[in-house]
């Protein structure tokens, strides 16, 4: 039905969105089109972190830019740009990198689907829209692994504030008290709103406040450093009700500087040295091909290479570089460069688990899927009017809680939180069936209330296949293979029953559904989230930032690549840590950190 969807919405919109015109843009779709012409910076992916500092760079006139991204321009499709269809854009689409996991001990040896955006914009193209930027205690633990104070909470709120415009809502209603003005940023390129459409579980969810105040005490703005309690979300979505990206808030307002270059559906293959800096190889050049039996180019940057392919991509393109574990690499018969033993390690991910309940509504949003005419009717109204369902990205509120008794449970496990103002699990109602695991029902009602691990205490690992670039790398994100990350997702079921055990619900949330309803005990519970976990897909830590004179981590506190010269990354890799939320807003955050440290670096 989603895929149906997709196809209405294609041909629906093909006619009326409008979508200036690139022929003036510097966006090159084949290597053997660019310029004759050399640049200081290249930067490996038009994604999240890639397009936010590409655009921070070429501020400065004097600095020349070449982005190279494997996928399609984000104008080649429309949907992308709906908040609701934002499921149906992964996995297995042309503007994803679809790839699955290893066996997942933790989930009974299941396969998960992992896809990535493969497209301007990366995976802020694809993604769900839901704009958290993680706790305090996240970040001043970043700043003490690596040693320097400006990766702390203090010192990265500026940079928050400026990747991001706070903007009204599309439907334009009174949100005083729902988020805190002074910890917004008014100017940025990625505009966020609240919540553009009510649900019926708006009031439900907000009285739950009041008649649970212990356990989810209202959260005025939980993007504030101090996110615990339950509050609205936020999303990366316009007054107008589209989807903000770092392709359509970084890179399309500035395709027409002099000094921007743009190449998509190309792929870098492999980095490459030139001689040697300081005492180490210095990797300013990458060599890339448009597929794997097309000619492959080469170009090199008089500055420096800017990794931004991601928390895949990055660890991929290091080691077929000859940068990492070199035991590993000559089992390849690739020829170790720089011995880094943690590139590809330390794969952190969020588990996430949707649990419905059979719904007492006729408004709750089932139906869209599945009666094509509701959809198209729908889907005029967005495009016309910027308002109705489709304006949202399903999240109209989050809870974010820490798990109970802790003094007892952390004697039998080590808190892989960030410290007492961090989460551990969250809560996302939703006002429809959501699985990531499970067929949607044919009829009915539901709410669905989404558990997710946010501290969790595994790691996994993206590891290379083979020597050819264009073979997928293996990927093992070890989902609750750590005890203490199935025994956080089996009491985050138990809370979410708590919250609609709250007397609003009473008359709302008819019964629990499906294998939900048979997993009471705590043995049912503990299989039925090995069963039907899956992950929200937000993989960071696999080129981690640790301090500069250790042995451990892939990059230095300035996201340089270490043992090397002119190779710096900037993406979810970099972060030794998850942050307890949904990455993007972190991820926009270390871009433009970054890009202050690379315009620091270099004479302008
Ligand atoms: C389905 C889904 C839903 C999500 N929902 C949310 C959400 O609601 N909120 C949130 O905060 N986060 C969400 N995330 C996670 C978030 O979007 C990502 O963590 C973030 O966008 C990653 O940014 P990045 O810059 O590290 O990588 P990306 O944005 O993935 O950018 C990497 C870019 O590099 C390109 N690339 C890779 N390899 C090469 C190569 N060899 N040559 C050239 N180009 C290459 C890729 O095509 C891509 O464009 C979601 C993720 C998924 C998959």
């Amino acid at each position: 039905m989603r895929s149906q969807l997709r196809v209405v919405a294609h041909a629906l919109v093909a006619a009326l969105v409008y979508y200036a015109s690139i022929a003036h843009c510097a966006l090159y779709d084949n290597p053997a089109l660019l310029p004759p012409k050399a640049y200081d910076f290249v930067i490996v992916g038009a994604g999240t972190a890639g397009n936010a500092v590409a655009n921070r760079l070429t501020e400065v006139p004097s600095f020349s830019v070449l982005v190279i991204e494997a996928g399609l321009s984000n104008r080649a499709v429309v949907d992308d740009q709906v908040p609701l269809l934002d499921s149906t854009l992964a996995p297995d689409t042309s503007i994803t990198w679809n790839y699955t996991t290893t066996e997942q001990i933790g989930l009974l040896n299941r396969t998960v689907v992992y896809p990535r955006g493969r497209v301007l914009g990366g995976t802020s193209t694809i993604n769900f829209c839901v704009w958290t930027r993680g706790s305090a205690d996240d970040w001043d633990r970043y700043a003490n692994v690596t040693g320097d104070p400006g990766w702390s909470w203090n010192e990265m709120l500026p940079y928050m504030k400026k990747s991001e415009r706070l903007v009204p809502p599309s439907d334009h209603h009174d949100t005083f008290g729902q988020f805190n003005p002074v910890v917004h940023g008014y100017d940025g390129p990625i505009h966020i709103s609240l919540a553009g459409v009510s649900t019926p579980l708006d009031p439900l969810v907000f009285e739950t406040t009041y008649q649970l105040p212990q356990r989810f005490p209202y959260n005025m703005d939980f993007n504030s450093g101090y996110p615990l309690g339950l509050g609205w979300s936020q999303g990366a979505i316009t007054t107008f009700g589209r989807r903000s990206s770092s392709a359509t808030g970084y890179l399309e307002p500035v395709l027409d500087r002099p000094n921007l270059d743009v190449l998509i559906e190309t792929q870098v293959t492999r980095l490459i040295s030139y001689g040697e800096d300081s005492g180490v190889p210095s990797f300013t050049g990458v060599e890339m091909a448009q597929n794997s039996t097309a000619p492959r180019y080469t170009i090199q940057a008089s500055k420096e290479v800017i990794l931004s392919a991601g928390s895949v991509g990055t660890p991929q393109l290091l080691q077929l570089s000859g940068i990492g574990n070199p035991e590993t690499l000559q089992a390849l018969n690739i020829t170790p460069v720089v011995n880094l033993t943690d590139v590809g390690q330390n794969l952190s991910d969020h588990p996430l688990l949707g649990n419905p309940w059979v719904a007492n509504s006729t408004e709750t949003w089932d139906n869209i899927f599945r009666n094509t005419s509701l959809a198209n009717e729908l889907f005029l109204q967005w495009n016309a009017t910027g308002t109705g369902p489709f304006v949202d990205d399903g999240t109209n509120q989050i809870a974010w809680v820490r798990l109970q008794n802790e003094t007892e449970l952390f004697r039998n496990y080590t808190d892989p939180s960030a410290g007492p103002a961090s989460p551990h699990i969250e809560i996302l109602p939703h006002n429809q069936y959501v699985s990531f695991t499970l067929p949607e029902p044919d009829t009915g009602s539901y709410l669905t209330m989404i558990t997710a691990v946010v501290s969790p205490a595994s790691r996994g690992s993206v590891e290379l296949a083979s020597s050819d670039p264009f073979d997928y790398p293996i990927i093992n994100p070890n989902l609750l293979a750590d005890p203490f990350d199935a025994y956080a997702m089996v009491e985050a079921v138990k809370a979410a029953r708590e919250l609609v055990s709250a007397p609003a619900w009473t008359g709302f949330a008819l019964a629990e559904y499906g294998a939900l309803a048979d997993a009471q005990t705590d043995e049912e519970l503990y299989t039925y989230v090995r069963n039907y976990t899956t992950t929200v897909w937000h993989p960071v830590g696999t080129a981690s930032m640790a301090a500069a004179g250790s042995d451990e981590g892939v990059v230095t506190p300035a996201l340089l690549v270490k043992g090397t010269a002119g190779l710096r990354v900037v993406d979810a890799s970099v972060l030794p840590y998850i942050p307890s939320a949904h990455p993007q807003a972190a991820i926009y955050a270390v871009a433009e950190r970054a890009a202050d440290l690379i315009k620091a670096a270099w004479p302008q």
